[in-house]
């Protein structure tokens, strides 16, 4: 079983981090310079002590000015070329590094909204922002730091072990024993230090969670009094996350603590073999000194590329869940070659429609409507029998899990996205409003839009006046969310922006629900003159204005049990009628 884990462990690992090294495959021809510089770079300090081990063994002895002064000028043409390399290797280093992070910032931004409705509403902002603030940042690093480090520090290993064996290879294989002596004890450390890396991350996520809840619901929590009992929990899970994270750190100590020891063991072996080999006549005192030289060169890269090889361990931990983010698909996907419309009529159709949020929960079943175009339909219910739920299909927010909805008689899963949500325009309970002006606000949904086409909306909104009232109008900002409006006035600029849009189809979802009886009324006869011949659905909580509807829906536990007109509903004497007595619905409100 645990082989088994291991195995699935080091699948993932290298899954993932083939995934992270893809960001850099764009930038192939740079990053193969790249490591072609990092390859000379590496090779000038072995010629370098060889010029030592030479000055030593030769120079020194004979005392020839001539071959000393021709060392210093090699030495010094050295370090120019070395220079010039290395600066352009950190150019284009930084070149290819910022790319391949950028790279990945956009391709997550870009998910995040591929995804769509369905993720939004089953998963916490928290965690979706938590992404960016902690995942991002890790994998960041590893294009930017890990990965650049490693490769080139393992090129430079590779090339002084080389040159170190043509020297000598008893010395050479002295090595292997200091390594050991750091991995005695390293993996035990690195296997603490991940573990707590593991549960840091985590903490940190909720963290950030609890943050955006605690300031998102700072009003309700300031209404019942409970902000000590919020603040509480918030200083509860970032006191743990920061014992978590000095266990961690001690761990990643500790581990750098056995690096240490086995360089210094390693230098104390060196010097006593290297003595008796130096004695016994079979190594120079230049290539001796050489060997100290680029013995702590060695070791220090060794260990640096082991601990950064352990970071990037831990770094996968992170990116391990930008990967599973970033390979969820979408629940409603684009059809591969979609069918295109020409002059949308209107014409919705549902047949047999079933639909559940999960399996075991069905809110729709077999439900049956056909919507003609221009008609205006309202669709009415108790609270939560799914009629908003209903309305998120048209869209496809979702897909029912069975039946078929039509558009012109075309399955809507056979249109683009685009196409269907060009053609629907949606007026939410609760709308979104950007922290920007008034003007920006109603022109996302046209952001071509002249200012004159902004007002026009606006007025048939009935927005015009109480935009002109704010201190600059039109181009007054409106605090986050719309934080400056009141429930009213965020609804009529999102109703000002479907008239901007000016779809065929509109699905007001309780859009007037927090407006006054005057500025409904008044907004009720800017739906019924400016959208002639536009098919309009409203889900509606009172009924006010109802009879100007073509028909009635009336649904109650996710079926819909009458359909008509409000004369023909009022003459059944059925659910219509009961709500509209007021046993549900206040009758001065019809
Ligand atoms: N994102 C969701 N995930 C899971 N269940 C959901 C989700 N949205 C709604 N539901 C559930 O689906 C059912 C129908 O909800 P829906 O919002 O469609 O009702 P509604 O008739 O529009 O209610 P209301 O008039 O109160 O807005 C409810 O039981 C609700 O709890």
């Amino acid at each position: 079983m645990e082989v088994a884990q291991s195995v699935q462990k080091f699948k993932t690992f290298w899954k993932v981090y083939l995934w992270c090294l893809s960001y850099l495959f764009p930038y192939k021809k740079i990053f193969v310079l790249f490591l072609c510089l990092s390859m000379f770079s590496s090779v000038i300090p072995l010629i370098i002590s060889k010029m030592f081990q030479h000055f030593i063994d030769h120079i020194l002895p004979t005392k020839n000015l001539n071959n000393f002064n021709l060392l210093i000028v090699g030495i010094i043409c050295i370090y120019i070329f070395m220079l010039l390399a290395n600066a352009k290797k950190n150019k284009i280093g930084i070149e290819f590094q910022e790319k391949a992070s950028r790279d990945i910032q956009l391709s997550v931004f870009k998910k995040v909204r591929d995804l769509g409705f369905s993720y939004y509403e089953q998963h916490p902002v928290g965690k979706t922002i938590s992404l960016f603030t902690q995942e991002i940042p890790v994998v960041q690093g590893m294009l930017r730091y890990f990965i650049p480090v490693i490769l080139e520090s393992s090129c430079e290993l590779l090339l002084s072990f080389i040159f170190l064996m043509t020297i000598n290879y008893k010395l050479t294989l002295l090595f292997i024993p200091c390594m050991f002596i750091y991995y005695l004890s390293g993996p035990y450390f690195e296997r603490k230090a991940i573990s707590y890396k593991e549960q840091y991350s985590k903490l940190v996520t909720e963290v950030d969670k609890k943050q955006y809840d605690s300031l998102s619901a700072v009003l309700e929590l300031r209404v019942y009094g409970t902000e000590k009992w919020d603040l509480k929990n918030l200083i509860n899970i970032a006191q743990e996350s920061s014992r978590i994270f000095s266990r961690f750190f001690f761990f990643m100590d500790m581990y750098a603590v056995m690096r240490r020891v086995a360089i210094y063991i390693g230098v104390v072996i060196l010097l006593l073999v290297g003595y008796s080999l130096v004695r016994a006549g079979s190594l120079t005192i230049g290539e001796f000194v050489t060997f100290i030289l680029l013995f702590y060169q060695i070791m220090f890269k060794l260990t640096v590329v082991m601990t950064q090889i352990n970071k990037q361990k831990m770094n996968v931990v992170n990116a391990t869940r930008l990967y599973e983010f970033i390979n969820l698909s979408p629940h409603v996907k684009d059809p591969d070659n979609p069918v295109k419309l020409k002059d949308v009529k209107g014409k919705i159709e549902l047949k047999r429609i079933s639909f559940g949020y999960n399996s075991d929960n069905v809110v729709l079943t077999d439900i049956d409507l056909v919507i003609n175009p221009g008609e205006r339909i309202c669709i009415v219910g108790s609270s939560g029998c799914g009629k908003s739920t209903l309305s998120k299909l048209l869209a496809r927010f979702y897909d029912p899990l069975d039946g078929v909805i039509t558009l012109d008689d075309t399955p809507i899963n056979k249109l683009s996205l685009k196409e269907l949500r060009d053609t629907i325009g949606y007026v939410f309970q609760e709308p979104y409003l950007f922290g920007t002006t008034i003007t920006e606000n109603i022109r996302i949904s046209k952001p071509d839009a002249t200012i004159d086409e902004v007002i026009q909306a606006a007025k048939a909104a009935n927005a015009h006046s109480f935009i002109t009232d704010l201190p600059s109008g039109y181009d007054t900002f409106i605090g986050e969310k719309g934080s400056r409006l009141s429930g009213g006035q965020k609804q009529r600029i999102s109703i000002a922006r479907v008239f901007l849009k000016n779809p065929q189809i509109i699905i007001f979802d309780e859009a007037t629900s927090s407006l006054d009886n005057l500025t409904e009324t008044k907004v009720n006869n800017a739906i019924n003159t400016l959208l002639d011949g536009k098919t309009v659905i409203s889900i509606a909580h009172r009924l006010s204005t109802i009879r100007k509807y073509n028909k009635i829906v009336v649904m109650d536990k996710g079926k819909i049990i009458e359909t008509g007109t409000y004369e023909n509903l009022m003459a059944i004497n059925g659910r219509f009628r009961q709500m509209v007595d007021g046993r549900e619905l206040n009758n001065d409100e019809v």
